[in-house]
């Protein structure tokens, strides 16, 4: 069965939105203009690519880590031979973690790179090193897909499937490989546990509308979309069983910061006793703050809310009475059942199961 999963998961995990290669660089999957266009951005410095997270050119907590790898990488091409080499260096190391701030991914990535550059006297062997460790970071992201999706199909089997409502996108789009939540939701359907997804849209950049459902169709997993505003009907007439969404940075305690509307979406669920499945690896936990008000939040430009594929929805908005947009939100730890890592599952999560779990002392 175990062989059988793993190929099935094989299956699903074809598509690689970050590609690198030391000769040609860092290649990333434009999501900006997914599903109608299929456009892949060159960054060929480390501002480009720190460019590319701010602009969600890359979006999704993993794959920002990834990203961010990479990018140290392309500044030590650029630098390994400047008698300033590691001011340069720590400039753009800085640069590219300031490219978003709630997703704690990119700081793990950037406090591991920089462990580095503090320690180095030679720019050609630091350049080494922080190949590898970008390598590393790429690699143990896609082995902790495979151990979530696992994981979390075991939970699911031990606890009854069903139909599942996911938010945002958590998929290969997301990560460096077969996702968090989507990996679980594609193991859970490979393995008979459900046969039904939903999607809801996840205004104002639609990355269930536009990404989600991009993947689940690529997979011939069956997904309906829905508005947001469907959700709590959808749990009111019993249609959903499980909601599995992903998450951007995990206190000590257990609060989770994740796509705005996840929340809301976890309130409900407690209201119709629906399971709160929450997926994230453990480069996604910030054991530095206890909970969630200490998470920074991140406000995207106003414009974002106003148009809607290019048109203008609220017209009548002008500067001043604008939009309010927070991009993410946090679930406190007592509205989840869970939180499948690739160290094990976090149930009913507090301080003392979140630390146990990721075999903190
Ligand atoms: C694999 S979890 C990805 C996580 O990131 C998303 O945010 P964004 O699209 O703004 O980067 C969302 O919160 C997802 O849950």
């Amino acid at each position: 069965m175990k062989q059988f999963l793993r190929q099935q998961l094989q299956n699903y995990d074809q598509v690689r939105a970050i590609k690198w290669s030391f000769e040609d660089g860092l290649y990333l999957l434009d999501q900006r203009y997914l599903p109608h266009k299929e456009d892949w951005v060159c960054c060929n410095s480390a501002k480009m690519a720190a460019d590319a997270i701010t602009d969600m050119v890359v979006r999704g907590a993993p794959a920002i880590g990834v990203t961010a790898g990479w990018g140290c990488v392309l500044s030590l091409q650029e630098y390994v031979n400047h008698s300033q080499w590691k001011d340069l260096i720590a400039k753009d190391f800085d640069y590219i973690e300031a490219s978003r701030p709630t997703a704690i991914n990119l700081h793990w990535a950037i406090g591991k790179m920089r462990l580095l550059l503090n320690a180095a006297d030679s720019a050609q062997q630091l350049l080494q090193q922080v190949s590898q460790q970008a390598q590393a970071i790429a690699d143990e992201d896609i082995d902790a897909n495979y151990a979530m999706a696992e994981l979390g199909l075991e939970y699911v089997r031990a606890h009854g499937g069903g139909n599942i409502l996911t938010h945002c996108n958590t998929g290969s789009l997301a990560t460096g490989g077969l996702g968090t939540a989507l990996g679980v939701i594609r193991a859970c359907f490979a393995d008979g546990q459900t046969e039904q997804v939903f999607a809801d849209e996840t205004r104002p950049w639609l990355q269930g509308a536009r990404l989600t459902a991009w993947e689940l169709a690529k997979d011939q997993i069956p997904v309906k979309l829905i508005a947001e505003g469907a959700a709590g009907y959808l749990m009111q007439l019993g249609k959903v069983k499980w909601i599995m969404v992903g998450a951007d940075r995990i206190t000590a305690d257990g609060d989770v910061a994740n796509k705005v509307g996840t929340y809301n979406l976890a309130v409900l669920a407690k209201h119709h006793g629906i399971k709160m499945m929450v997926v994230a690896p453990s480069s996604t936990f910030d054991l530095s703050i206890e909970s969630g008000d200490q998470i920074p939040v991140e406000f995207r430009d106003q414009s974002e809310l106003l148009q809607f594929s290019g048109q203008q929805v609220a017209p009548q908005a002008s500067e001043k009475l604008g939009g309010w947009n927070p991009v993410f939100d946090v679930t406190p730890a007592n509205l989840i059942d869970c939180i499948v890592t690739e160290r094990g599952v976090i149930e009913n999560p507090n301080k003392q199961a979140v630390r146990s779990v990721l075999g903190i002392a």
